[in-house]
């Protein structure tokens, strides 16, 4: 079976939250969105769920997804993104990732994406450009 990876693009005033990597060195320092693999049982909302309140200490609401889903590389799991809000007034606090920063639209391209992440960087992008104007 496939493995899955979700992510969770956590949009809050036109911006999303991106992470960085700490952990292996090929992808220290890459950024991607707080997640990770579905566990057996489970299913994507609860997996985002999970790793949210694990790697964040918030919790989520889940939203549709945003972009394509991705091949990781070797082939035996697929990156799956959802966009979602914070819920309550807890702000996310690093337990695993190096760093943070909440990108607007124009700020996509300042981070050096896990690979995987770029297209779906990019397909948020117009979603944060929404976001942010005046009219809303
Ligand atoms: N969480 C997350 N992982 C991503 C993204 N993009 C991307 O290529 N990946 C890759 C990195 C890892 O090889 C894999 C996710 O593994 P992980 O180590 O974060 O998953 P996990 O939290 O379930 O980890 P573990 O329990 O196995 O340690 O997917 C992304 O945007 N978010």
């Amino acid at each position: 079976m496939q493995l899955v990876v979700v992510g969770a693009a956590i949009i809050s005033g036109g911006r999303v939250l991106a992470c960085a990597r700490s952990d292996q060195p090929e992808s220290a320092g890459h950024w991607e969105f707080p997640g990770g693999k579905v566990e057996p049982g489970e299913d994507d909302v609860s997996a985002l769920i999970r790793e949210c309140r694990e790697e964040l200490g918030v919790r989520i609401d889940v939203g549709p997804t945003v972009g394509p889903e991705v091949p990781l590389p070797g082939g035996r799991a697929v990156l799956r993104v959802y966009t979602a809000r914070l819920c309550g007034d807890a702000a996310p606090r690093l337990t695993e990732h190096a760093e943070m920063r909440w990108l607007a639209a124009d700020e996509l391209s300042d981070v050096a994406w896990m690979p995987a992440d770029v297209p779906i960087a990019e397909a948020l992008r117009p979603l944060l450009a929404e976001g942010a104007s005046p009219s809303r």
